[in-house]
């Protein structure tokens, strides 16, 4: 094949450039911004856009029935994530901004808000530079599904929708229990959120609208709503129990909120198993090859065939899965420095004495080469028992003298590859293998601060 109509070589640094730096999202946020917004002059609408720099601050969208804890978990995400909370009552309130103005004598009349004139207020404030800078959370917004759809229209995308869910009997009791501080807006509760200085106690409000008869109005009024809310949010949306004390809701929500959703980039995965002798890598290796085609290269490749073999078409293309190298942190530092950044590193984590019992047992066959395991492979025939052989690197002092030659480098690869994620390997095969497809699927979690 002449170099005419060889395929074209796709450097392997190229793939790899894409995802340190998120160019796909980059383009996906840039290209959905230009069509929603239609700018006459796109140059320079990308130019400010990309210069804005936001598209990673939090985008977050907090819905559920009344009393379901909106407000509480909203306030404490805002103050965790330094961004702004948004809620009608804030939005109305707004000082210097004549639609907000004529918004209150609309609300005073009606103690309500038109949608349109709400969403033009959301409009108006997500422009303001806190929020461009470090993002929002609507609290309680949209009500309908009427604004959902003019918020989107508008190009309003949260990043994350979280919907709080209780059972109505339980925050009917619990709203009768709600207390505000008129000071600063925090909300408490007489039972499960009692504030600690007295001064703050003494201060505490009873709201307005949290009778039984008002909270059982609200909570037909969500129910009618939410289900046509919902669809609006099909990939983004998480529902939490609200059932259960405060700070549990919160983790739950801090750690979904901080969670990146599977983009629709291309990912070629790189995929690196670490782990001791007979903890599984060739079995996982093999399993990963055959349901994603990524190229098996096993560790017996020393690392200037390994450089050759990476940099082929196939595995730039299909993407690898290499195990039992590097087996310390000179191959690793080796591996980098050659340009072949793994994306996925998996320690595959198996007991000592598991190790012992998967490798001292194996034999294989002289005549048949099948491969057998005494415990969990065990020959069919006592004349085969017979004339089964042991690898002379599968005798104990062997397997001990290579474990512990693990032990000694596995602390320091653990230091070099920080993302990487530790898998129980002492299980089976196949539950090892679906805890493994899910890290490569999935996008790595952040570290919660
Ligand atoms: N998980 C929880 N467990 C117990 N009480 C909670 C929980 N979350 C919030 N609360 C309390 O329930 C009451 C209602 O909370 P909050 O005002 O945050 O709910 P909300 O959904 O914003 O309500 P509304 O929509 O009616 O404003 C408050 O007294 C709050 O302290
Ligand atoms: N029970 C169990 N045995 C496994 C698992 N993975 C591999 N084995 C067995 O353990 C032995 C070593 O597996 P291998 O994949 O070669 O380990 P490696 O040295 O890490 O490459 C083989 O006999 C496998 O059949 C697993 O997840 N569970």
């Amino acid at each position: 094949m002449d170099a005419t109509t060889a395929p074209h070589h796709i450097p392997p640094e190229m793939p790899q450039y894409g995802e340190t730096y998120h160019v796909f999202e980059l383009m996906q946020n840039l290209l959905e911004q230009l069509l929603i917004h239609q700018p006459k002059d796109p140059i320079p609408f990308m130019i400010s856009h990309l210069q804005q720099d936001n598209d990673n601050v939090p985008k977050i969208v907090i819905l559920g029935p009344p009393a379901s804890g909106k407000t509480t978990i909203a306030m404490w995400l805002c103050k965790h994530l330094s961004s702004n909370l948004l809620t009608v009552e804030n939005l109305i309130a707004r000082e210097f901004s004549s639609l907000a103005a004529v918004a209150r004598k609309h609300y005073q009349k009606m103690r309500k808000l038109s949608s349109t004139l709400l969403v033009k207020l959301i409009q108006e404030r997500l422009k303001e530079e806190d929020c461009v800078r470090r993002g929002w959370i609507l609290d309680g917004i949209p009500e309908t599904r009427e604004q959902a759809l003019m918020i989107q229209t508008l190009g309003i995308t949260p990043r994350h929708v979280i919907v709080l869910s209780a059972p109505d009997t339980v925050l009917i009791e619990r709203n009768l229990g709600k207390r505000i501080d008129p000071q600063t807006g925090e909300i408490y509760h007489t039972t499960f959120d009692w504030p600690s200085e007295s001064d703050v106690q003494n201060r505490l409000l009873v709201p307005g609208g949290v009778s039984e008869l008002e909270t059982a109005r609200g909570l037909l009024e969500y129910h009618r709503n939410i289900v046509r809310i919902l669809p609006a949010y099909p990939q983004i949306l998480k529902v939490i129990n609200a059932d259960q004390p405060c700070v549990d809701v919160f983790y739950q929500a801090l750690t979904y909120v901080q969670t990146n959703h599977r983009s629709n980039a291309p990912f070629t995965p790189r995929v690196l198993l670490c782990g001791p002798l007979g903890s599984g890598k060739s079995l996982q290796a093999a399993l990963l090859a055959q349901k994603y085609g990524l190229v098996n290269v096993p560790d017996s490749i020393i690392m200037k065939v390994l450089s050759r073999r990476l940099s082929q078409q196939d595995c730039v293309q299909k993407g690898w899965v290499l195990h039992g190298f590097p087996k310390d942190l000179d191959q690793a530092h080796l591996l980098n420095s050659l340009g072949y950044q793994p994306n996925r590193v998996f320690f595959l984590n198996v007991p000592f004495d598991s190790v012992i019992e998967r490798l001292t047992l194996r034999r294989v066959d002289p005549v048949t080469g099948e491969r057998y395991h005494l415990m969990y492979k065990p020959p069919a025939t006592m004349e085969i028992q017979a004339r089964l052989l042991q690898n002379p690197k599968d005798t104990e002092e062997q397997v001990r003298v290579k474990m512990d030659l693990f032990y000694r480098n596995s602390v320091e690869l653990e230091e070099f590859y920080k993302r990487a994620i530790t898998v129980n390997a002492d299980q089976d095969p196949y539950t090892v293998f679906e805890y493994i497809e899910s890290g490569i699927i999935n996008p790595l979690p952040k570290k919660v601060p």
